[in-house]
């Protein structure tokens, strides 16, 4: 079921740039009232001001919220009700505060691990734990998870963030099945290597989607993936029954040509380490 986001209130995290931002502005350009909530002050007025360049009527407002989502549950909470006083409810939060570290397992630093974990799962939980329980007495809302197509499949140098990507997914199915009858909805998107406005089009959730992929290897790896995640038609359903087989055959040839590039390139590495030895 779309959310009806004229006069809704959208509280986006890492709303300050990128994904966040074109989102922001896809939901004001529909009368939607904004709160962005990142850590720095300047990036964020300077994302009010873009947005506020597309506002549809005299009413809409763009507040920002500067907080660390991923450190105090407690301060995450006290900003959300801030906003929520100022705003009314909030109708639906997008979590896409996140960031990317790669390199390869032995050259990454644990404390990695722990951010990223930190910044892309926790920064998400702590904002739709704060929010959840308004939306649930209210019969109102839609929180959407930005993850990443490193969410549903592991890539060489992703060790650390693929991780905290597939942790989204565990907690928005799970989440999902708790609040469905309370007519709150859940969206995981599957963000593709690209940082295009295009994304907007995607993450708007206008469609309603239990899954949100981009493209033609989005939509493969999100029928691939399906697991136990919801359907949201009886199409998307059968679909995925139709295209496993097909679409597990052409995932063998990308597993097969995905090992030989590592291959290739761990042979060239140590032909260049020798040669320099050698010199
Ligand atoms: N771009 C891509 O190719 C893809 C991106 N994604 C995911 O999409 C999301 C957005 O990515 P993108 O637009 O590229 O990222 P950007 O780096 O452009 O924006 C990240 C935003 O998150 C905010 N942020 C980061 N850490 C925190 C924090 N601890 N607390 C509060 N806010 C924070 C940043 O503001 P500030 O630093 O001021 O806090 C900024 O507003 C991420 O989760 C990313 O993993 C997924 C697939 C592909
Ligand atoms: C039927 C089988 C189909 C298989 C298709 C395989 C396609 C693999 C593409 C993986 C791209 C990973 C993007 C990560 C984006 C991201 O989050 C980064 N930008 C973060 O830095």
């Amino acid at each position: 079921k779309p959310l009806a986001l004229p006069g809704a209130h959208v509280v986006v995290t890492g709303g300050s740039s990128g994904i966040g931002k074109c989102i922001a502005i896809e939901c004001y350009k529909q009368g939607a009232f904004i709160t962005l909530v990142a850590r720095n002050e300047d990036k964020l007025l300077q994302a009010k001001k873009e947005i506020e360049m597309h506002s549809i009527n005299d009413k809409q407002v763009v507040l920002c919220i500067s907080v660390d989502v991923s450190q105090d549950y407690n301060q995450v909470e006290n900003v959300i009700k801030q906003a929520q006083e100022k705003l009314g409810p909030v109708d639906m939060l997008v979590n896409c505060a996140g960031m990317a570290v790669s390199g390869k397992f032995e050259d990454l630093e644990v404390s990695t691990f722990e951010r990223l974990m930190s910044i892309n799962y926790l920064g998400s939980v702590y904002p739709s734990r704060a929010v959840i329980t308004t939306m649930k007495e209210r019969r109102v809302g839609r929180i959407v998870f930005v993850s990443s197509q490193a969410g549903q499949l592991g890539l060489f140098g992703f060790t650390a963030y693929s991780a905290s990507k597939f942790a989204i997914r565990g907690l928005a199915e799970a989440l999902q099945m708790e609040v469905k009858p309370y007519n709150v909805y859940i969206t995981v998107a599957y963000p593709p290597d690209t940082d295009t406005p295009g994304f907007a089009e995607e993450n708007r959730t206008k469609q309603g989607n239990f899954n949100s992929s981009l493209g033609s290897d989005g939509y493969m790896l999100s029928a691939l993936t399906c697991g136990m995640a919801p359907v949201t038609s009886i199409t998307e359903g059968l679909q995925q029954v139709v295209t496993m087989g097909l679409f597990r055959t052409i995932a063998l040839f990308y597993l097969g040509s995905f090992d030989s590039i590592v291959r290739r390139c761990m042979m060239q590495r140590e032909k260049s380490e020798n040669a320099d030895k050698t010199a």
